[in-house]
């Protein structure tokens, strides 16, 4: 077993009301967290703050984005620190959906990254190719152009996470096979040792997404590269997101 802890996210998208919000909480407090291993949700921006105060401590909390500022005109945003303000300390950044319709490029990313990290928010910095990409062969150079965004801005990586999303797969029911993404995951830990450093490489958690359910996390969860799963869907159901959590136990 990789000794690297576990690290599951639920991503709740642009996902939930007061209501659906409340019983997913209590779903969530019924889960036990395994030894050695990290468990965080993300919910939309307004019920942070609500999930955090009724959540169990054992469950992290993250954002699903963040700016590069800490305060100011910036109508709209949100910033690290005011994550941090309450008591929120994971961020995701670079989500494939936030690249498609926000226009968010790699540079912005790894600038996000390390200006929360600056602020002391941890960060699942979310990578991956589109089918288009996939088909032309490029997986490999799309994928480390995506990282090498974040190695840019940032050198130490102690509080990241690394998300390998291929876009193709992320709410399609299309999952990734355990052998096409531990392919991408060692390409991502090569190109870590060759372009930041050995440790790094063999210290950061690489976790995937892209349609992981109840059904497939087990053997998924396998494979050595594999650290964990960023989860969307299967993530809004409190007993599929526990079968998921408990997937390398
Ligand atoms: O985008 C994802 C998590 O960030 C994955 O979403 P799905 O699990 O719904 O495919």
């Amino acid at each position: 077993m990789a000794s690297r802890d576990f690290f599951i996210g639920g991503n709740w998208k642009m996902n939930g009301s007061v209501e659906q919000v409340k019983t997913l909480v209590e779903g969530l407090n019924k889960i036990n967290v395994p030894a050695k291993t990290e468990v965080v949700v993300a919910p939309p921006a307004l019920y942070i703050d609500r999930v955090r105060a009724n959540l169990k401590k054992e469950i992290g909390v993250a954002a699903q984005n963040s700016y590069v500022k800490a305060s100011g005109a910036y109508t709209g945003e949100i910033s690290p620190e005011q994550l941090k303000d309450l008591g929120i300390d994971w961020v995701i950044l670079g989500h494939s959906e936030r690249r498609e319709y926000f226009a968010e490029s790699d540079k912005f990313v790894g600038e996000k990254t390390a200006h929360a990290l600056k602020a002391g928010v941890s960060v699942i910095a979310c990578i991956g190719e589109k089918l288009e990409e996939r088909e032309k062969n490029i997986t490999n150079e799309v994928v480390t152009r995506q990282l090498k965004g974040v190695a840019d801005e940032i050198k130490d990586w102690t509080n990241v996470v690394v998300a390998y999303e291929p876009v193709w797969a992320i709410g399609t029911g299309k999952v990734a096979t355990p052998e096409q993404a531990e392919e991408v995951h060692v390409t991502l830990r090569n190109w870590l040792a060759s372009n930041v450093s050995k440790e790094v490489a063999d210290s950061v958690r690489i976790i995937y997404g892209g349609s992981v359910n109840a059904k497939n996390a087990a053997e998924l969860a396998t494979k050595p590269n594999i650290d964990g799963f960023l989860v969307g869907g299967a993530s809004l159901k409190p007993e599929d997101f526990n079968t998921i959590v408990q997937a390398r136990s």
